[in-house]
């Protein structure tokens, strides 16, 4: 058996993820150590953000983001934010520089526990989404569900967090949708081909909206912070919303700010639940029985 990892349980607005601290090891999370874990009701999750040794000078770690699926993913917004609170509790630091597969990209913690991670530039190119045919204004494509001639859900928006996104206009109560139906065969629609995350979203003022998503490799989640960037600037883009926006998401709100240097600014809470350790070959896991404290390590 592997040497256990520490791992702190935690949640961004309800979004579900395990802090894995995998740094002074060479070894990985398995896809099957992750489809073990979420398999269990106590360790159910969303993402895990496993936290490597650094591989590029000036940042604090090389962090892999991996699905419930088991599959990897490129951005997690919540989960940074999960990251960034299980570090500054470890280190008593505020100011982080990670580096994801999507690149690199900064975050901090504010003095009453807020988090705001710098999400990096969007990108609209059909190519960089990516779809798999071309669209020259991804502003608004050509897909829908439902009936032909009376559409359920049409024309989305899409954009790339470093992950791909898909964001349906609806004019009424996001809750009246079925996303569980909808979501699984948008999220694996052919237009897609590394699949795309889901998302409906209701404009209800200038600067707000309200927001489901159905997450690529993990379904239905109370919160989304890739989605939620994907939707404040493809609000902004399609002259729906202003370019700072309160996106509601199931879990609560997240500001979401797109910065006149191009960068998206998420800001928002992170909150842990219990620590444990975990195989990170079979995903066979432990309650630390010690006083409850909160950090990966
Ligand atoms: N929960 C995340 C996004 C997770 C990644 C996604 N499922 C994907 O595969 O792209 C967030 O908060 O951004």
């Amino acid at each position: 058996m592997a040497v256990r990892t520490q791992f702190a349980k935690m949640n961004g607005l309800g979004n579900e993820i395990i802090v894995a601290d995998m740094r002074g090891r060479a070894d990985h999370v398995a896809p099957g150590a992750a489809i073990a874990l979420n398999g269990d009701p106590a360790t159910k999750f969303d993402q895990i953000m496993a936290i490597h040794a650094p591989r590029t000078q000036g940042t604090e770690a090389y962090i892999e983001i991996i699905n419930s699926d088991g599959t990897q993913a490129q951005a997690c917004g919540n989960g940074m934010r999960c990251v960034v609170q299980a570090l500054a509790a470890e280190t008593g630091r505020r100011e982080f520089t990670f580096e994801t597969i999507a690149g690199i990209l900064t975050a901090h913690e504010h003095a009453d526990g807020m988090i705001s991670v710098d999400m990096g530039k969007p990108r609209f190119g059909w190519q960089d989404i990516p779809l798999a045919e071309a669209f020259h204004d991804t502003r608004q494509i050509e897909l829908q569900i439902g009936p032909i001639d009376a559409p359920v859900l049409h024309s989305p928006s899409v954009a790339s967090m470093g992950n791909p996104h898909a964001i349906f206009w609806v004019n009424q109560d996001v809750w009246t949708y079925d996303l569980e139906r909808f979501g699984p065969l948008l999220e694996n629609h052919p237009i897609f081909p590394e699949r795309s995350n889901i998302s409906i979203a209701h404009v209800t003022s200038r600067n707000a909206m309200t927001l489901r998503t159905w997450e690529r490799g993990a379904g239905l989640t109370r919160a989304c912070g890739s989605a939620a960037c994907a939707a404040a600037v493809s609000g902004a883009r399609t002259g729906r919303t202003e370019r700072t926006v309160t996106v509601t998401v199931p879990g609560g709100p997240l500001v979401i700010e797109w910065l006149d240097n191009d960068h998206v600014m998420m800001t928002g809470p992170a909150e842990w639940e219990f620590s444990g350790s975990f195989d990170p070959q079979s995903g066979q896991w432990q309650r630390d029985e010690t006083a409850p404290s909160q950090g990966a390590a």
